[in-house]
């Protein structure tokens, strides 16, 4: 396909998500189903030109001074993919399958165009309700903060130390320029992806197959570690999902002691059981939802909710659930972030964890959500886990992460401006010996 060809494919898959309120990848599947002739290559140039245009749409049309999509389409490739407005015009020329796009001056004008003289929302690249509750959060710098949340992602992987080191894992990845995370000890970054290029395949090399690594956010997977398991304790993961969590808290505790992992999900859960035999993970029990956890109460050391949330940590890699996102979705969020919290307290040991986490950065699903459980469940004190990632993972200098005050104790939140990874919330509760 030429150029012309992607652009228009762009803004076809692009036009599909607005008027079904289709996941973005959904959409690029079945583009790619009745498109065969496109080749890889296409693809991937397709699909950055969709997830750019979603990250960037509202400051895209602010300065191209237009909300069509075939505006936004063209900041997007001259923007994200790099590429000269005057190039541009000229590779489009007496191109049948090309889209008509602003005029030359226009698409000029657009590099020139900042977002200065926007409202912050605009800037941000956010809906304006959300807005407030960002800058509540974030602080002076929320514009900043939330355009980070607008950027490629890296690919981060998580080395599996029940199989292997971080260094042999390095050396394998050598072709694909991975290097060390500079948080998580058992971090490797793939850097995100430039201009009409992709990330490698990881999972089908011989390394991945072998249970050597996981792909997993370098932000999920400082959650797993802040949960600060150790060999021999019983721990359970209440929302295990898919297992992200399950495995590295399995690598941590040296498969030693005993993971449940539960979720009320079946079909959420299914993954699980491959991905621990991969792995090697033989400390992990996995709970059918219809499993009477009755025998676990008030005998965990540490139990994990990795609560059900808005996802808003996570817009780098799923930049449409950002602009579908309403106050109602929120509201039913946090309705189950009670639900969840009320249901997995009961399962600690006095003396023993309660591990709260979400990928969102809203205020609501984090603090608030922390502060109206302490009185609903006596016995729980909020620990300052500000200082437990200075120990556990920061050597370096500087901030890395948002220290936020909860109720006496301190409660964790990471971005990607602030931390390099996904938003995550993280607050660790101790019930009284
Ligand atoms: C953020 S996801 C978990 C991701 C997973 N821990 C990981 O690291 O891959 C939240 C999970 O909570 C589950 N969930 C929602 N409400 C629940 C409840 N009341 N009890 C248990 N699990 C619940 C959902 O099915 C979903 O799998």
């Amino acid at each position: 396909m030429r150029l012309g060809g992607r652009l228009s494919a762009a803004i076809e898959i692009l036009s599909d998500i607005e008027t079904r309120h289709r996941p973005v990848a959904q959409a690029l599947k079945d583009w790619g189903t009745s498109h065969r002739f496109a080749g890889s290559k296409d693809r991937s140039a397709i699909g950055n030109l969709v997830y750019d245009a979603l990250r960037r749409k509202r400051s895209y049309a602010h300065r191209m001074e237009s909300d069509e999509l075939n505006a936004i389409v063209a900041a997007a490739a001259i923007e994200a993919m790099g590429l000269d407005p005057q190039a541009l015009a000229d590779a489009l020329e007496g191109d049948k399958f090309a889209p008509e796009l602003p005029d030359a001056a226009r698409m000029a004008a657009f590099l020139h165009k900042d977002v200065s003289d926007a409202p912050g929302a605009v800037g941000a690249d956010i809906p304006d309700w959300l807005a407030p509750k960002f800058e509540a959060v974030l602080g002076e710098n929320w514009v900043a903060e939330a355009a980070a949340l607008s950027d490629r992602p890296p690919l981060d992987l998580r080395v599996n130390t029940l199989k292997s080191d971080r260094e042999k894992v390095l050396e394998a990845l050598k072709p694909f320029d991975a290097t060390a995370c500079e948080l998580s000890p058992v971090g490797i970054r793939i850097a995100p992806i430039e201009a009409d290029g992709r990330h490698p395949n990881v999972q089908i090399e011989a390394g991945f197959q072998k249970g050597w690594f996981e792909v997993q956010d370098e932000g999920s997977q400082l959650a797993a570690l802040l949960a600060s398991t150790a060999p021999g304790m019983q721990v359970l993961d209440y929302c295990a999902g898919a297992g992200g969590k399950t495995l590295a808290l399995s690598a941590a505790m040296e498969n030693s002691g005993q993971i449940h992992a539960h979720d009320s999900d079946r079909q959420r859960l299914a993954p699980i059981y491959d991905r621990l035999k991969r792995a090697g993970c033989r400390n992990v029990q996995v709970h059918d939802p219809r499993d009477d956890l009755a025998g676990l109460e008030g005998a965990m050391d540490v139990v994990l909710v990795d609560a059900p949330c808005t996802g808003t940590g996570t817009w780098r890699r799923r930049p449409d659930a950002k602009w579908r996102l309403s106050e109602g979705a929120l509201e039913k969020r946090l309705a189950e972030q009670d639900a969840v919290l009320d249901e997995a307290a009961r399962y600690v040991k006095p003396g023993g964890r309660l591990v709260y986490v979400t990928c969102s950065i809203l205020g609501e699903e984090n603090r608030e959500r922390i502060e109206a459980f302490l009185p609903r469940r006596a016995g729980f004190g909020v620990e300052n886990l500000a200082a437990s990632f200075e120990t556990l993972v920061r050597q370096g200098e500087g901030t890395r992460a948002f220290h936020v005050p909860v109720a006496g104790g301190t409660a964790l939140m990471l971005t990607p401006l602030t931390s390099g990874t996904d938003g995550f919330f993280v607050s660790t509760l101790r019930r009284a010996g």
